[in-house]
């Protein structure tokens, strides 16, 4: 299905396909690798049980990897070695003068440690393995077992195919951790050709702006992204609106942000649909404004994160993007929504995070599901149960169907479980909500053996609509007044043939 070689990219070595992989709709799994080696996170940062060599000093997790490569057997050894595939690479040069800089330092009266030694004594090997961990190792972090959100992370990990695979960032393959933090599955999200290189994203932020996924990725892992959007002549996560809108125009049409170099003022595109060229000073006005709106964005990021978003009410409704599909409209709309669910508002919560799927659906097309808009799919059902059930079940549906593309089918993976659940929850209430077939003696007696005291979750009874107080282990998506109800629910799905 699928061989490691030479990419026609030109970025070294990569995963191809060797046949049409097609992933239908519950995406194709192309690669489950256990890891070569895991390489826990250090609780302390101290370095673990051996001394940190005084180099070593700022990054004592490098050493503890280290230490852990070195009880491997050779041939472990060796395959974590063949990752490094960098031919002439600034970060390993450097690394290697300041290490011989040290060792030419030493003066032979002077007393070094023998972990130090060992080092000194192997430089090459050491700057490889470095490069290795810091281009190649991956995160292993499965999902929380309830699905709400991640869970704790097993620290990072090598693997022979999975640690081959090239970023994009309009892959067309997602990888993740599986249950035990041990493994990693890549799966197939679009169709991909025979002779098609199979790509992931690296970090997670496909709709930030180019520069800013460049940067992220030049930080976290030392290259510049040469991707197809990233390479393409505009950026496709900031548009505004057309100049000829400023003196009330039909114009409807709008201006991409040309690529942004450093030697370059910035420029926008000419209009995509009357093709008026913008003036100087309207593309210094729009770029002033879009910085204020970062500013403004981020800090209520941070206020909402310590104080509440309640406190920042005003402002938060007052953002104005520059226009519906650029990446800040999709931050403005989810603070918005995360802010009237907060208000109890749920249909303009509602509202909100519809227009933050369609603006990430705009950008990012329609063929390309990231789990960030499965999640915030979810979001809207979340918002929608308390508006209008069918359009509730609606989303939840299209959540299951994006994370089960994403995650694979068979409620096994945590993500689709809980959106699951959501959705038969929905489900199962709308059924009750429009038969009304609950036999009122039923109801009655539900009710009746509810034991006295406060309710234990802020979720009302699914069956009855009474305040519950027997939770189900995961999250909001099942609870019941009593034992009575939560058993006849039970009886209801397993009729309907519904696992969950
Ligand atoms: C995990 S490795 C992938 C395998 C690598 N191509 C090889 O030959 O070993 C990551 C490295 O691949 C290259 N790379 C991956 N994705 C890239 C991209 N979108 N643009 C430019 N270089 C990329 C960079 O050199 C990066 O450091």
């Amino acid at each position: 299905m699928i061989e490691i070689t030479q990419t026609k990219s030109g970025r070294g070595l990569g995963v191809v396909a060797t046949e049409d992989l097609h992933p239908g709709i519950f995406g194709l799994k192309v690669i489950t690798e256990e890891a070569l080696i895991v390489f826990p996170t250090l609780e302390d940062q101290s370095g673990g049980s051996s001394k940190v060599p005084k180099f070593l000093e700022p990054c004592p997790q490098v050493y503890a990897d280290w230490y852990r490569y070195l009880q491997e057997p050779q041939s472990i050894k060796d395959r974590i070695l063949m990752l490094y595939n960098e031919i002439d690479c600034p970060q390993a040069n450097a690394l290697k003068n300041y290490l011989h800089k040290y060792k030419d330092g030493i003066n032979d009266t002077e007393e070094i440690d023998k972990d130090e030694k060992q080092i000194l004594n192997h430089i090459g090997e050491f700057v490889q393995f470095t490069m290795v961990i810091r281009f190649n190792s991956v995160e292993l972090q499965p999902p929380a077992r309830d699905g709400n959100g991640p869970g704790p992370s097993y620290g990072h990990g090598l693997f022979d195919q999975a640690c081959k695979m090239n970023h994009s960032c309009k892959p067309n393959c997602v990888w993740f951790t599986t249950q035990d933090g041990k493994s990693k599955e890549v799966r197939a999200i679009s169709i991909i050709r025979k002779h098609e290189e199979l790509t992931v994203d690296y970090n997670g932020n496909v709709l930030d702006a180019t520069p800013q996924r460049r940067d992220d990725l030049f930080q976290a892992k030392g290259f510049l992204c040469e991707c197809v959007r990233c390479a393409a002549d505009h950026d496709d996560t900031r548009r505004f609106k057309c100049i000829t809108q400023q003196t009330n125009s039909q114009c409807t049409g709008y201006h991409f942000l040309c690529q942004p170099t450093y030697s370059k003022a910035p420029s926008l595109m000419d209009c995509n649909c009357c093709g008026r060229r913008p003036t100087e000073d309207y593309v210094h006005k729009v770029m002033k404004e879009e910085m204020k709106l970062v500013r403004e964005i981020n800090e209520l990021d941070s206020i909402a994160d310590t104080d509440g978003i309640v406190s920042v009410k005003d402002r938060i409704k007052r953002l104005d993007p520059p226009h519906t599909y650029h990446s800040l409209a999709e931050k403005c709309y989810l603070l918005q929504g995360e802010l009237y669910s907060a208000l109890g508002e749920y249909k303009s919560s509602a509202e909100a995070f519809a227009k933050a799927i369609d603006c990430r659906i705009e950008i990012l097309g329609t063929d390309y599901w990231s789990q960030a808009t499965a999640f915030t799919c979810e979001r809207l059902g979340d918002a929608l149960k308390y508006v209008n059930i069918e359009e509730a079940e609606e989303a939840y549906r299209r959540t299951v169907r994006a994370l089960e593309l994403m995650r694979g089918g068979g409620h096994s993976d945590p993500y689709v479980k809980c959106a699951m659940k959501k959705l038969l929850t929905v489900q199962q209430s709308s059924v009750v909500l429009s038969s009304d077939s609950l036999p009122r003696e039923e109801c009655l007696k539900g009710i009746a053996d509810a034991p006295e005291g406060p309710p234990v979750t802020d979720f009302p009874c699914r069956l009855c609509g009474k305040p519950s107080i027997i939770p189900t282990s995961s999250r909001d998506a099942l609870s019941y007044c009593c034992e009575f109800h939560k058993q006849m629910h039970h009886t209801a799905v397993r009729d309907r043939s519904i696992a969950f």
